[in-house]
């Protein structure tokens, strides 16, 4: 079972301290909902974990072994990033959105994708019951099926652990629900799943754990549906009054 540990992690830019001393670990089975106000470090941290930046202190580990000395292809068989849906897209088809995953941490495209990435992308699309979407381009998806189609890359990818930047950003309410159901799905199946979220009502029915940043530094951390209170989101927020409570 893949397991991270972020270990008092602090980072600074321009001599400015944007995170201090972040600990915290999570196991496959779990699905950590990561929240805070906007410019708390949620994105930086992402960032530190997945070793696009370097912090100032501390370590992150996987499966006990320091992110810092590991190859980009060792992880990426660990740890997997799905990006925001209407971020970058990709101009091509979705069975080759799919199977690029099978080259992260590479060194090189493939000019051809090899039978047996594509056997994998096929497989994965059907996972998540998106296989209709395989011939379809990428580009013109929706922004649900495009959050699917780039789990299914993370999944082609071998990582046990998903790291997803705000995914329910510009889905309506009914894909929000299939995403919901798939990361439960995926959850329930061992994978670990750390996302950044800004919808705290509906983390604390979805998400099994949260984690609560304020400027830099964590300020709680246990049951969604225990800490989520209307007095905390008030807090976490900077308001009087949270005017619709947890579910
Ligand atoms: N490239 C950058 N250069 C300088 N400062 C940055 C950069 N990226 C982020 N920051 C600053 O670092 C701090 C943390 O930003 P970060 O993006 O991690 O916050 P966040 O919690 O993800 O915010 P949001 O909810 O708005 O996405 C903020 O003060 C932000 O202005």
């Amino acid at each position: 079972m893949t397991e991270l540990v972020v270990d008092r992690l602090s980072f600074a830019r321009g001599g400015r301290g944007v995170l201090e001393g972040i600990s915290f670990a999570i196991r496959g089975g779990e699905m950590v909902a990561l929240l805070g106000p906007n410019g708390t470090g949620k994105t930086t941290l992402l960032r530190l974990v997945l070793r696009l930046l370097q912090p100032v202190s501390g370590r992150v580990l996987l499966d006990g072994r320091s992110i810092s000395g590991m190859t980009r292809r060792a992880l990426a068989t660990h740890l997997a990033y799905v990006p925001q849906g209407h971020g970058v897209v990709f101009p091509y088809r979705v069975r080759d959105v799919v199977a690029l995953g099978r080259l992260a941490g590479g060194t090189m495209l493939a000019p051809v994708v090899p039978a047996a990435d594509r056997e994998a992308a096929e497989q994965a699309l059907a996972r998540l019951a998106v296989g209709h979407l395989a011939d379809r381009s990428y580009a013109a998806l929706s922004g649900g099926e495009r959050q699917a189609v780039l789990i299914a890359r993370a999944l082609v990818q071998g990582a046990r652990l998903l790291v997803l930047d705000e995914p329910e950003t510009g889905l309506d309410y009914g894909q929000q629900q299939r995403l919901s159901d798939l990361l439960r799905r995926l959850a329930a199946e061992g994978y670990g799943i750390l996302a950044t979220t800004h919808d705290p009502l509906r983390a604390a029915r979805i998400f099994g754990r949260a984690i609560l940043m304020r400027e830099g530094r964590i300020v709680a951390d246990g049951p969604a549906g225990d800490i989520l209170s209307a007095r905390a989101i008030a807090d976490l927020y900077g308001l009087k009054a949270v005017s619709a409570g947890p579910a």
